[in-house]
């Protein structure tokens, strides 16, 4: 693509030099995945600061730099006020703007988007579409698995593989949206055709500061949902009427809504919820008729994926007894309320419970069913939302019989320092400090009776543990099938 061509459409850039006869290959944030012929954009982390590789990046095959400041190089630079915004937008461009040519369907919340995006993704597959899935286990592009390191990633990566699924014919992405990404300008860009939101509760503090700027930057997808028609298709935005924060949502929106809850009225009601040891039942009213629903997961946190998901698929087109069959058949996510299979008496729970909310959730969940104590083994990242740590061990307490704090990810901070944060302040005494997180796992599998469940909450799916700057292998299931046979 012709340099010139690529970048016209910014609308604050300066460059002095002559672009006419550049054409650009490639687009890279990263100097050292550069090839040949390349426009290298200077990105300012948080940790690194990406002007310092400009040099490097015209040895590499950077033909034009797009920089915030003056370069002394040797290529032409553009200068630009905000090159992360740049960058999305630029990607978009020489991408061909490729979300407009797929379904898009963005899922946000604090809590239930990798269950959501996942059951939405299942019922679009069963109705016979060809599907792609973006979040924080992995991306799957027709069945395809990639590795990915951000929940949502940058905007590079993003616009480059929906790229990748326009090339494979998929018809619908559905991907997860976190708030950082958002705030970030991750998918500035992006032509969603449904936004979903799960729900709010207190988490990332230590990036949003204020649940005021946290729930700002979830709105930030109902807004950029516009309000265009793309294509003869409508767009929805599909949002959690029980939640407190459902009227701001709905008022950020220009599009048409489809609400789903429990508790008040919605387009898609759960009523008649039973809470079972096996699953949950309930019966879904929505605006073409009730449909029975019995599914094999659990808790009340699942009556509202479950929703959420059928309300996304319904506003997706997709006929109710193709929703209700998936509904009733989705066995989860790894790492997602996810029994472990073994031959003893009582029960093991893995899930990537790690904020007081989902916490609360998934206890109160076992809470229903258990007939003996309840074990938890649980820890608070490192580098992460300090405020949060007193608030996960309160739950952890006041709903399990015995709890058990151990490292999740300390990442560059001391295991120690942030167990002692969780219990600054605790009054409860039924709890125990366990470090070492595979000792954890080990000790509250021994002390398990008959009947008891045991919770290993915080790392769900994730096979490594991130200790200084380490990664390290570990998986809680692996870990806790070890000493439980
Ligand atoms: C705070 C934050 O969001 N950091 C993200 C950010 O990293 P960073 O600002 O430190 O950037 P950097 O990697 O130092 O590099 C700056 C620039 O220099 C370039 N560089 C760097 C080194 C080099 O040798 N050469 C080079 O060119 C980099 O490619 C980049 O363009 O940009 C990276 C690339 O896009 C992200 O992977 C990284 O996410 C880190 C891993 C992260 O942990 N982010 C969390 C906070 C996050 O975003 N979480 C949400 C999920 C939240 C949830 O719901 O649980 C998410 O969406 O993942």
């Amino acid at each position: 693509m012709n340099a010139k061509e690529l970048i016209k459409n910014l609308p604050d850039y300066q460059c002095q030099q002559n672009l006419d006869m550049l054409n650009i290959k490639h687009i890279e944030m990263d100097h050292r995945l550069l090839k040949e012929n390349s426009l290298f954009v200077c990105i300012k982390g948080y940790t690194v600061d990406g002007h310092q590789f400009a040099e490097a990046a015209v040895e590499n095959g950077a033909t034009v730099i797009v920089a915030e400041k003056e370069l002394d190089v040797s290529v032409p630079v553009v200068i630009v006020p905000d090159t992360s915004r740049a960058l999305a937008h630029l990607a978009n461009n020489f991408y061909d703007h490729p979300s407009s040519k797929l379904k898009v369907i963005g899922v946000t919340g604090t809590n239930g988007k990798t269950s959501v995006t996942n059951i939405i993704d299942e019922i679009h597959h069963y109705a016979k579409q060809k599907t792609a899935i973006i979040g924080t286990i992995q991306m799957v592009i027709d069945g395809e698995s990639h590795p990915v390191k951000n929940t949502t990633p940058d905007s590079l990566f993003l616009q480059k593989n929906l790229h990748q699924m326009v090339e494979k014919k998929i018809d619908v992405a559905t991907m997860e949206v976190s708030s950082h990404a958002l705030d970030l300008g991750r998918v500035h860009g992006v032509d969603f055709d449904i936004a979903v939101f799960t729900n709010l509760s207190q988490d990332h503090l230590d990036y949003h500061q204020t649940m005021e700027n946290y729930l700002f930057a979830k709105s930030l997808l109902f807004s950029q949902l516009g309000n265009t028609l793309k294509h003869e298709r409508p767009k929805y935005a599909v949002i959690n009427q029980d939640d407190e924060h459902a009227e701001f949502l709905n008022r950020v929106t220009a599009q048409p809504v489809l609400t789903y809850g429990v508790q008040n009225k919605a387009s898609f009601q759960a009523v008649n919820v039973e809470l079972m040891a096996n699953g949950v039942s309930f019966i879904m009213k929505t605006p073409k008729g009730n449909v029975p629903i019995k599914s094999k997961l659990m808790g009340m946190f699942s009556v509202y994926n479950l929703l959420a998901a059928a309300t996304a698929a319904y506003a997706s087109g997709i006929e109710l007894d193709i929703i209700q069959h998936v509904l009733n058949n989705t066995t989860g996510v790894k790492g997602r309320f996810q029994p472990v299979e073994h031959k003893q008496d009582f029960g093991v729970i893995i899930d990537y419970a790690h904020t007081p909310d989902s916490l609360e959730n998934v206890l109160s969940t076992i809470k229903r069913f258990c007939a003996g104590n309840i074990r938890v083994v649980v820890g608070c990242g490192g580098d992460r939302d300090r405020r949060k740590r007193p608030l996960m061990a309160e739950v952890a307490c006041q709903y399990a019989d015995q709890a058990i704090f151990t490292s999740d990810n300390p990442r560059s901070e001391s295991s120690q320092a942030i167990i002692d944060d969780m219990v600054e302040g605790l009054k409860h005494n039924n709890y125990q400090t366990i470090l070492d997180r595979e000792e954890a796992i080990k000790q509250a599998i021994e002390q398990a009776n008959d009947k008891d469940v045991v919770l290993i909450a915080g790392k769900g799916h994730e096979t490594y543990q991130i200790v200084g700057d380490k990664v390290l292998d570990f998986d809680d299931e692996q870990v806790a099938i070890k000493y439980l046979n």
